[in-house]
């Protein structure tokens, strides 16, 4: 069980002024091995920076700094970013020559991500917080555009839906819009020990590479959302019943994909039918 200490000499955020906070989901690495193994996901390729969601304490943040990057990191807990800002050893930096580094105090959720890049591409690593694992997805599928990659850790069974094939009991909404525009590859799996408090759960660790066909898919995001929604709703039930209130038209209704439920259609499938839809 988790153990969010009042008193600030328990855990290893703790000597760096950093209280751990449930709310905020604050499990901090402390196996800098598992941290290198997480920043070498990424491929650091075709793209020069970095944003980072929920450093704190940085203990990842290193070994992102060291790819030669420009990296910005978010960071929602002020006592986190005091400490990255005026304590957080700068050698880190130094080693690579012109780069940047620069902290933000802000929700990666509310953020808008123009105000830091424009319109230039940037990759997202993070040992992400587990509170808010499905909405960070989402919100870099909706900023696929300019995410090339995105590896990091969640909770196991998170990382897992997120890279599910179709058949699996895990595949569900996160598995088919992810896969939608990235090609999603679990990497691998850390215990609670490497965490500081640990959490009750197992966590793994994922990668996402845009697929090359990401801004040419047949169907619009909204409306793929919205099927796959709908259908992961009633999972048990075959889309003739879960799709009911779009009121298709009966020969659509009469397909073979009508008489499965969600978990055995293919994420190509999924497109294909919401293409259908979407010309209606
Ligand atoms: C699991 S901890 C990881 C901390 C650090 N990266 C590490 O590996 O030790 C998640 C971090 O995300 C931060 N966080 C939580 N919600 C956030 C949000 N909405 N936006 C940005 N950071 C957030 C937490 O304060 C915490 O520092």
């Amino acid at each position: 069980m988790a153990k969010y200490n009042k008193h600030k000499s328990a855990h290893k955020g703790s000597d760096k002024g950093v209280t751990a906070k449930k709310h905020l989901g604050q499990h901090f690495l402390k196996d800098e091995d598992v941290a290198q193994r997480i920043a070498d996901v990424l491929s650091y390729d075709g793209y020069d920076q970095i944003l980072e969601i929920g450093p704190g304490t940085g203990v990842l943040t290193k070994h992102v700094i060291r790819k030669n990057m420009k990296v910005t990191a978010l960071e929602l807990d002020s006592e986190s970013v005091i400490y990255l800002k005026h304590s957080f050893p700068l050698e880190h930096v130094k080693i690579v020559n012109n780069q940047t580094f620069q902290v933000i105090e802000a929700d990666f959720l509310k953020k808008d991500l123009k105000e830091i890049y424009g319109e230039q591409s940037f990759a997202i690593i993070g040992n992400f917080p587990y509170n808010i694992s499905t909405q960070i997805v989402f919100k870099t599928i909706e900023n696929r555009e300019q995410i090339p990659e995105f590896g990091g850790m969640f909770q196991k069974e998170v990382a897992q839906r997120i890279c599910a094939s179709h058949g699996s009991k895990t595949y569900g909404i996160l598995s088919v819009l992810a896969q939608a525009y990235y090609e999603a590859d679990y990497v691998f799996t850390v215990g609670p020990e490497v965490f500081d408090p640990p959490p009750r759960v197992d966590s793994g660790v994922l990668f996402l590479k845009r697929r090359d066909n990401y801004d040419n898919l047949t169907c619009s995001y909204s409306i793929l959302r919205q099927v796959v929604k709908l259908a992961f709703q009633q999972r048990r039930k075959t889309l003739r019943n879960s799709l009911k209130t779009l009121n298709l038209p009966d020969e659509m209704r009469e397909k073979d994909i009508f008489s499965l439920r969600p978990e055995q259609i293919s994420v190509d499938a999924f497109v294909e039918l919401a293409t259908e839809i979407e010309k209606l």
